[in-house]
């Protein structure tokens, strides 16, 4: 198995993210929904950005925005990647990424294994797929809430794209998900908050170290098999 991918996600403070990027993160993520506890201004988001620069990719997360919001964070913040997190269809998809020449990924919500077939019509322009637990009903954020999905159905998912898991993860429980899901790149954000909102450097660094530990674990494993 490859290195497996860690994304932090709606990190808001300088330290935090300074914590991600020594903690070893891969991808490290700016959330722009006003509705999202972790939102954060185009100013905080600058500043952020460069803690990050060369050293873990920048994901702007947005949802539902208009091309002219995509294109003030593409040239002020210089993302690498646009995450879409809301029910953008796959055209929306493709004028963005080609206006703002950045990667994307495109988050589907999942609560059953029919759920996965969502992200077909994404495959041609999506560089990943996040599969995400869908939010509790009701709510207005579609994504952070803390909640997992059951990882098994991702088992031997045959997709020509590469995916990202999320949904409820944390350090005590990454490596089942990893296993059960034969996921190789995983996203976190409550697990590493010690309340809604606000990251927690030890949690991340537990976080990382976690998916470090579970990624050599299946290491030795294929080697003892084999
Ligand atoms: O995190 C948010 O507040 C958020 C708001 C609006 C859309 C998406 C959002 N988060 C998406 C993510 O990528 C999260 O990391 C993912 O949903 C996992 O969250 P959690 O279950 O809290 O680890």
């Amino acid at each position: 198995m490859s290195r497996i991918l860690v994304k932090i996600c709606g990190l808001s403070t300088d330290e935090t993210m300074q914590a991600a990027v020594d903690a070893g993160a891969d991808m490290v993520g700016l959330v722009f929904f006003p509705k999202s506890p972790r939102h954060v201004s185009l100013t905080d988001a600058c500043r952020l950005a460069d803690i990050a620069r060369g050293q873990a990719e920048i994901v702007a997360l947005t949802v539902d925005m208009d091309l002219a919001g995509l294109q003030r964070i593409a040239e002020l913040v210089r993302p690498d990647m646009v995450q879409f997190h809301g029910s953008e269809p796959p055209e929306a998809c493709a004028a963005a990424k080609v206006m703002l020449r950045t990667r994307v990924m495109k988050a589907i919500g999942v609560s059953e294994r029919a759920d996965l077939a969502k992200a077909l019509p994404y495959l041609q322009v999506a560089d990943r797929i996040l599969f995400d637990a869908k939010p509790p009903q009701g709510s207005d954020v579609p994504g952070g809430h803390g909640v997992p999905f059951d990882w098994t159905i991702l088992k031997d998912l045959d997709l020509p794209r590469p995916f990202m898991l999320s949904g409820g993860l944390d350090a005590g429980n990454v490596r089942e998900a990893i296993e059960k899901s034969g996921a190789t790149a995983v996203d976190v954000s409550s697990g590493v908050e010690r309340e809604k909102g606000v990251k927690d450097s030890g949690l991340i660094r537990a976080f990382v170290a976690a998916v470090r530990g579970a990624g050599k674990r299946a290491e030795a494993v294929k080697e003892q098999s084999s």
